[in-house]
């Protein structure tokens, strides 16, 4: 098996340059590869994982893959995949993003080297780039392709036309300083796949060996995108999305989705998958498929140790034994509920109620109190004149009130 039937076992191949050709060339040697990533946030979501994982899995084979990070071309911003004119970034806000999102690559993937495409873009002068390189492109063919034709009628800057200009410039120059002979994208990029190609082939030749591979867009089951949230996109910036709220996310898949999902976001052999989904079909109801997707992708991720603490987190909430929690567990366990500050002084339990928004009414609270369904830091509390005092609680930093089964709330304390 090589690295083609790899990724198409796992689905992992939308459009391929030339099918044969690729294979051919990965059957004689090991070759080295690309993919690009524009700076235009300070953290990576899920969706990056796809083709980073998938270098990552050309690596595993033997390959050489490189990350381009666009500090030139996430100047211009792509308008692959895009209804409108993107707003264009400060050089300050671009730089900012290049260093969050190489740090955090190099966290996370392993056996690749990082390149900036500003180091050979931005010497490069108005008149070199005319004669050089925009000789070289015919503005029909830029205007046929998809992610130019689909914004015309809405209109598109000369600036974003240009996009594909540089991109295409990244891939000569790796293929020129590092003799690399694929680029790889996601769902939208072919567009600017092939622009690369048609370039090389003028400059060095029609005989030049280079391909593009991209990797489809994931949807669910239900037809709708994946990676999406209530709360918008899944990052893998612990901060934006704690280790386990990302944990939660990979287990609460759907049946249907779990296997297609195992392939694509974890390096699991065919065998462990094969019995996964075995499991999915005997056993749906222990969640085994899930539980270990989500057990891979939080390790890939972030780690052994946020792992652990992720599980734990998932554990204690699910018997309910707050009080085993640290605080900066508690911090993460309760980061997304409803909270609010209250002053650092003990409060009556039903006061407590009323300002942290548990219940509307002081009646419903007391009525709450009494049937049992308040538990403070894990404790059934049913004594409405009881007072609560912070500093007892989580280094007198947060209260968590649990409101019947499910429902959280945390008191933040000033
Ligand atoms: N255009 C790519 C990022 C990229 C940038 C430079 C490249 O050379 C390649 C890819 C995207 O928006 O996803």
């Amino acid at each position: 098996m090589n690295i083609i039937d790899e990724l198409s076992w796992r689905g992992l191949i939308n459009q391929q340059s030339d099918e044969k050709g690729l294979r051919d060339l990965v059957d004689s040697k090991d070759i080295s590869l690309y993919c690009g990533m524009d700076p235009t946030g300070d953290s990576m979501h899920i969706g990056h994982l796809l083709p980073f994982m998938t270098l990552e899995r050309f690596g595993k084979f033997g390959h050489h893959p490189y990350i381009v990070i666009g500090g030139a071309t996430g100047s211009i911003g792509d308008p692959s995949g895009k209804k409108a004119e993107r707003p264009m970034q400060t050089m300050d806000q671009v730089n900012h993003n290049v260093k969050a999102l190489s740090d955090q690559a190099n966290k996370i993937f392993s056996g690749f080297t990082m390149v900036n495409n500003y180091d050979w873009t931005h010497q490069i002068g108005i008149l070199d780039f005319l004669r050089d390189y925009g000789k070289l492109f015919n503005v029909n063919t830029m205007l046929n392709k998809e992610i130019i034709s689909s914004r015309l009628e809405a209109g598109i800057s000369f600036t974003e036309f240009t996009y594909q200009i540089l991109q295409s410039l990244d891939f000569l120059t790796l293929y020129r300083e590092h003799n690399v002979q694929l680029q790889v994208g996601g769902g939208d990029q072919w567009g600017n796949l092939t622009a690369g190609l048609d370039l090389i082939h003028k400059a060095e030749g029609a005989d030049a060996k280079v391909y593009a591979l991209t990797i489809p867009l994931l949807l669910k089951s239900d037809g709708t995108k994946f990676g999406k949230t209530a709360g918008g996109a899944v990052w893998l910036d612990p901060e934006k999305t704690s280790p386990y709220e990302f944990y939660q996310f990979w287990f609460n898949q759907d049946d249907k989705d779990v296997v297609n999902l195992l392939k694509k976001f974890t390096f699991l052999s065919r065998e462990e998958i094969d019995a996964l989904e075995e499991s999915v079909k005997t056993a749906p109801e222990k969640r085994l498929a899930q539980k270990t997707l989500a057990q891979e992708v939080t390790k890939f991720v972030h780690g052994e140790e946020a792992l652990k603490t992720a599980e734990k987190i998932t554990d204690v909430l699910f018997s309910g034994e707050i009080q085993e929690l640290t605080t900066a567990e508690v911090a993460e366990a309760f980061h997304g509920v409803p909270s609010e500050e209250i002053e650092n002084a003990p409060i009556n339990l039903v006061d407590l109620l009323i300002a942290t928004n548990v219940d509307k009414s002081k009646r419903q609270a007391r009525e709450d109190i009494q049937n049992g369904a308040i538990r403070i830091n894990g404790e059934k509390l049913t004594d409405t004149t009881l007072e609560i005092d912070p500093k007892d609680s989580f280094d007198g930093k947060y209260i968590v009130i649990r409101r019947g089964k499910k429902k959280y709330f945390l008191a933040k304390i000033k």
